[in-house]
């Protein structure tokens, strides 16, 4: 079993630039199946160190499924995933877990714990998971909710914050962990349309200013078209095609593809 020790997470985001051009995500004939749904089938693909990511397709085609693969909360039925330099899958339990340290993930419910402060809420899992210190961890938060734009909400609970307010504190949480890997699933599904436009700029700022490798599952197309290097086309269970926005949008090579862009749009 290779056991790679993950770089240093109190690096944030670090990728050094020789290392840059790396591919930090793979599957390797990954198959997933509730039941008798086989939702990856055999599934391969690879994705290059600090790109963004837009993972497409029609419901139910697995693309969370991948995220939550990613995440460790599911396992696959067969197949390899391998993680910045690490194997996720197979893997022992505590290999694993240090792989898994360095993928964030912000969900579309924000799943903030709703007992904790803002400012806990992003220092939690750094002091639990990743050794800081309170003070260190504290300062790290207040930089992340200037960053997102909710410096005045220290103390507030997560209740007291609009939905758009709550996406931003997940979002500051997922980044307290120095992630190589950031997951974005339908982030702004539950907002208010009035909210949306806010969180999808942070998310661009977020994506020009930092090499952090993005996966994201949207029905966003124009934000997946403003934000991706590559989109990937899902579906039975496979990539079906892959490629630059710019030519996945306006001249998709699969009958698949063309017909979902026009339902979407
Ligand atoms: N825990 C589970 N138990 C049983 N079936 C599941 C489970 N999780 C997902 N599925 C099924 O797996 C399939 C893929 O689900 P997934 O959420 O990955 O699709 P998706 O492409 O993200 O869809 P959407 O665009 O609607 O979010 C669906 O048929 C779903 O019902």
């Amino acid at each position: 079993m290779p056991a790679e020790t993950p770089t240093d997470p109190r690096t944030f985001g670090a990728t050094p630039p020789e290392r840059a051009r790396d591919e930090i995500i793979r599957f390797e004939n990954v198959t997933k199946r509730f039941g008798d749904n086989t939702v990856l089938d055999d599934l391969c693909f690879s994705v290059t160190s600090g790109k963004h990511v837009t993972l497409i397709g029609p419901s139910g085609s697995g693309k969370t499924t991948i995220l939550r693969l990613l995440m460790t909360l599911e396992e696959p039925d067969s197949g390899i995933i391998r993680v910045n330099g690490g194997q996720l899958f197979p893997a022992d339990a505590k290999h694993r877990r240090e792989v898994r340290k360095r993928i964030g993930m912000v969900f579309q419910q924000f799943n903030l714990f709703p007992n904790m402060s803002v400012l806990r809420n992003i220092t939690e899992a750094p002091v639990r998971v990743l050794g800081l210190g309170k003070d260190e961890a504290e300062s790290r938060a207040r930089e992340l909710l200037d960053l997102v734009g909710l410096a005045d909400k220290v103390d507030a609970r997560p209740a007291q914050l609009s939905g758009g307010q709550q996406q931003r504190v997940a979002i500051a949480r997922a980044l307290a962990m120095r992630p190589r890997v950031l997951l974005l699933d339908e982030v702004t599904s539950a907002l208010d349309p009035e909210l949306v436009a806010g969180v999808l700029d942070l998310l661009r700022d977020i994506a020009r200013s930092t090499d952090i490798t993005m996966l994201c599952v949207t029905h966003e197309m124009n934000f997946a078209r403003d934000i991706s290097d590559e989109v990937f086309m899902f579906d039975g269970g496979k990539v079906i095609e892959s490629g630059p926005p710019e030519r996945i949008f306006t001249d998709p090579a699969h009958e698949r593809t063309r017909d979902f862009l026009g339902a979407v749009r």
